[in-house]
């Protein structure tokens, strides 16, 4: 391969004669790539059997996104660059095996859109209409992995996710943050000044309270499913000249094709939520893991306290706590923390089973490579 730093032309039609030649380069390079991943393959097979075979390694791809991203000199930024990789492995995972992805649906949502972060764009989309069947999705095997919310920066948890994990034996295998982006959105044929409804999901309405609570304080909020499902029925109603506005985001606006009355409504500018992969499988180390816990606590005095001396006692830290109401008992609690570290560390072993000793259960829900992206 010639010199990467050699000097640059300066004519148009000698630079796109060096851009042709590299191209070919990275292409002949790519092609050379996916013939390894296409190696892994049939190696992975050979070693674990048709069955229990994994091809998506995520441990794995976080050391490669990181290590793209550590080299990078530019002029292309470190997560332009890594978002090529991404794609790249994105491809050469789908030769391997076309991974099918549940997420919370309907086509258009965050979730969407994180899932393809994360996964890139070669993947099969399963749409589910619920958090609960992308978990039951996952379980029976018709989906690969899985992609669910989990918390968002303004409104807190997604309880529904917190609750999915109760009584499934789903892993936690990665995770992924978006910055979310709420528009209100009408059909094109709609004048804004009609609108007499506006839907969205919950928590994207929530997220945008004081916003509808100054321009739009007397037009009725719908909660529905989800945000795309509002877009979808905002464009259906328009089509028989309803005046309903939509709150959702970029990509839900472009797939049912309506129009901005308002963009970046959002109250806080910083909204972010974060999703969660499910899968079958624990996760090997990577280097810079997080791992999260279900624990059943005994319902007695202090019992709060003793689990968290455990992680200051250990150096462990503890990086979010969540509690939600125990189905089994009254006034019985599971806690959902989350940790920096691997539950193969030595540390971290150490802390498990100083929580195992003072809690009815301790779940290891999983530990994952930290968001690249
Ligand atoms: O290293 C592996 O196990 C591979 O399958 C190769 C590869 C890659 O393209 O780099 C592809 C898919 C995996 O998720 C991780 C990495």
């Amino acid at each position: 391969m010639s010199n990467s730093k050699q000097a640059v032309p300066d004519t148009l039609p000698l630079l796109r004669d060096r851009i042709d030649s590299i191209d070919s380069q990275i292409q002949s390079l790519i092609n050379e790539r996916a013939r390894c991943a296409q190696k892994v393959a049939e190696v992975k097979l050979a070693e674990q059997g048709d069955e229990a075979v994994v091809f998506y390694r995520p441990e794995r791809e976080a050391q490669v996104l990181r290590r793209v991203m550590e080299r990078n000199e530019g002029p292309l930024g470190n997560e332009e660059m890594a978002k090529v990789f991404r794609q790249i492995m994105s491809s050469c995972l789908a030769l391997e095996k076309p991974m099918r992805i549940a997420f919370l649906g309907p086509e258009g949502t965050f979730t969407q859109q994180a899932a393809l972060k994360h996964f890139g764009k070669s993947i099969i989309s399963a749409p589910m209409a619920a958090i609960d069947e992308v978990f039951r999705e996952v379980e029976s095997g018709a989906a690969n992995y899985g992609v669910v919310p989990v918390e968002n920066s303004t409104e807190g948890v997604v309880n529904h996710t917190l609750d999915s994990f109760r009584d499934s034996r789903l892993k936690i295998c990665g995770e992924v943050e978006e910055r979310i982006h709420h528009h209100l959105l009408v059909s094109p044929n709609i004048n804004a000044d009609d609108v007499t409804h506006i839907y969205s999901h919950q928590q994207s309405l929530a997220q945008c309270r004081a916003w509808l609570d100054r321009y739009w304080p007397h037009v009725e909020r719908v909660a529905v499913s989800s945000n795309a499902e509002a877009a979808r029925l905002a464009a259906d109603a328009g089509r028989s000249g309803k005046a309903i506005a939509a709150i959702a985001g970029e990509v839900a606006c472009e797939l049912y094709g309506l129009t901005k009355v308002s963009a970046n409504i959002e109250d806080r500018p910083d909204n972010t939520t974060r999703f969660l992969i499910v899968g079958h499988e624990y996760v090997p180390q990577s280097g810079k893991d997080k791992t999260s816990l279900l624990i059943s606590a005994k319902n007695e005095p202090g019992a709060l306290y003793h689990l968290l001396e455990a992680f200051e006692r250990h150096g462990v830290d503890m990086t979010r706590l969540e509690t939600r109401p125990s189905l089994m008992s009254r006034w019985g609690y599971i806690f959902y923390i989350d940790f920096v570290g691997h539950y193969q560390d030595e540390a971290c072993q150490v802390v498990i089973e100083a929580l195992r000793s003072r809690a009815s259960e301790v779940k290891v829900l999983g530990s994952y490579p930290v968001a690249v992206l």
